[in-house]
């Protein structure tokens, strides 16, 4: 029996049907009004293709961490807009609802942590023994069937880009702020720059080595635009005040639906920009931060404050304007417990 829209969604509620089916969704496809054909790849998988695609091809993910509910909300909303016809579509577009299992527990993750597996993270080591390691490679899979699919059909080299949306686990002096991925020393994109500013981020943090997740994964692998966007503070459904994030919501609205965003000339000024000073990994189970856990992401201590230990270890401010980062006594022994940040520029490697 042919699918349509109204026999799976007939409110075009994507998110609803994902979370009603976390753990696979039975391919389907359908064509719009306007045309745009529409094809479910699997759970919070959700693929559009306008007849007349503009040149870009835009990944949009959201849920990788299942307690980040505020881009979770966006992304619902735009996949219904497009759905019921009130937003029309001018590129090409692949939304993810990343952990649709952790989205229904209302948790950072399930088993582990998704965002520290990409770039084939998944099958080292035990290999893909649990459900976020074999999501990973899903993702990354429908990631490269969905770039790939244009360089089959268009003969001309078309724009990629990667936004995976994101809350922090604590408040932020910047409350949105973005993660630019390493990019090997190729230069950092003003038009991205502009596009954040138009999202509202205007603090970015550039990361200085390769890394487990799907913003640098789409980068390195996929040649995309990418970048993790932290929008706001971890919040329950329904909680999250989404008014602070309507630049954000409406700069998206414009990414797939026209031409360009509007946007203004890149001013450094404009920006606060950081990048890695240094990672802290957890080596042990007695890892303990040494700061209150309402203590905001990008605050800096006097040179020698003693920030964590690790058993025997101790970390202390090292560098005047050393800012803390992500700090999460909680993660798995060997990965980032809290990174340090400076400020810096990025004139000298712009195109
Ligand atoms: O607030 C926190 O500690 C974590 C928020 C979050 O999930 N951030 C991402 C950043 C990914 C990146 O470095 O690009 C993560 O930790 O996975
Ligand atoms: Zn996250």
């Amino acid at each position: 029996m042919a699918q349509t829209l109204a026999s799976l969604m007939p409110d075009g509620d994507f998110l609803a049907l994902t979370l009603a089916n976390p753990d696979g969704l039975a391919p389907a496809q359908f064509t719009l009004a306007d045309g745009t054909e529409v094809s479910i790849w699997d759970t919070g998988v959700i693929c559009f293709e306008p007849t007349q695609p503009g040149n870009k091809d835009i990944v949009l993910s959201c849920g990788v961490h299942g307690n980040e509910t505020a881009p979770i909300e966006i992304c619902a909303e735009l996949v219904q807009q497009l759905l019921v016809g009130t937003l029309a579509l001018k590129h090409r577009l692949l939304v993810l609802f990343g952990n649709p299992a952790a989205i229904n527990a209302g948790t950072r993750e399930i088993s582990e942590n998704l965002n520290r597996l990409f770039s084939g993270h998944h099958s080292m080591g035990a290999g893909l023994i649990n459900a976020e390691r074999k999501r990973a490679k899903a993702l990354e899979d429908y990631v490269s069937r969905f770039y790939d699919a244009s360089r089959v059909t268009f003969s001309v080299p078309r724009n990629r880009y990667l936004y995976d949306l994101h809350t922090a686990i604590r408040g932020s002096r910047f409350e949105k702020f973005a993660v630019y991925p390493f990019l090997h020393d190729k230069p950092w994109q003003k038009a991205e720059f502009e596009f954040l500013q138009a999202c509202d981020v205007t603090t970015v943090l550039l990361m200085q080595t390769p890394a487990s997740t799907f913003s640098y994964y789409a980068s390195n692998s996929h040649g995309a635009d990418a970048f993790t966007i932290e929008l706001g503070k971890v919040q329950p459904f329904g909680k999250n005040d989404m008014s602070r994030f309507a630049r954000a919501r409406e700069a998206i609205h414009q990414l797939v639906s026209r031409d360009s965003v509007q946007t203004t000339p890149f001013d450094e000024q404009q920006f606060q920009l950081y990048q890695v000073y240094r990672a802290i990994n957890k080596q042990t189970q007695e890892f303990k931060l040494h700061f209150a856990d309402d203590v905001q992401n990008f605050t800096a201590y006097p040179v020698g404050t003693l920030l964590a230990t690790d058993g025997d270890t101790e970390y202390r401010v090292e560098r005047e304007g050393e800012a803390i980062i992500f700090p999460n006594a909680k993660v798995a022994i060997g990965q980032r417990a809290m990174l340090m940040v400076v400020p810096t520029t990025v004139s000298h490697n712009l195109a």
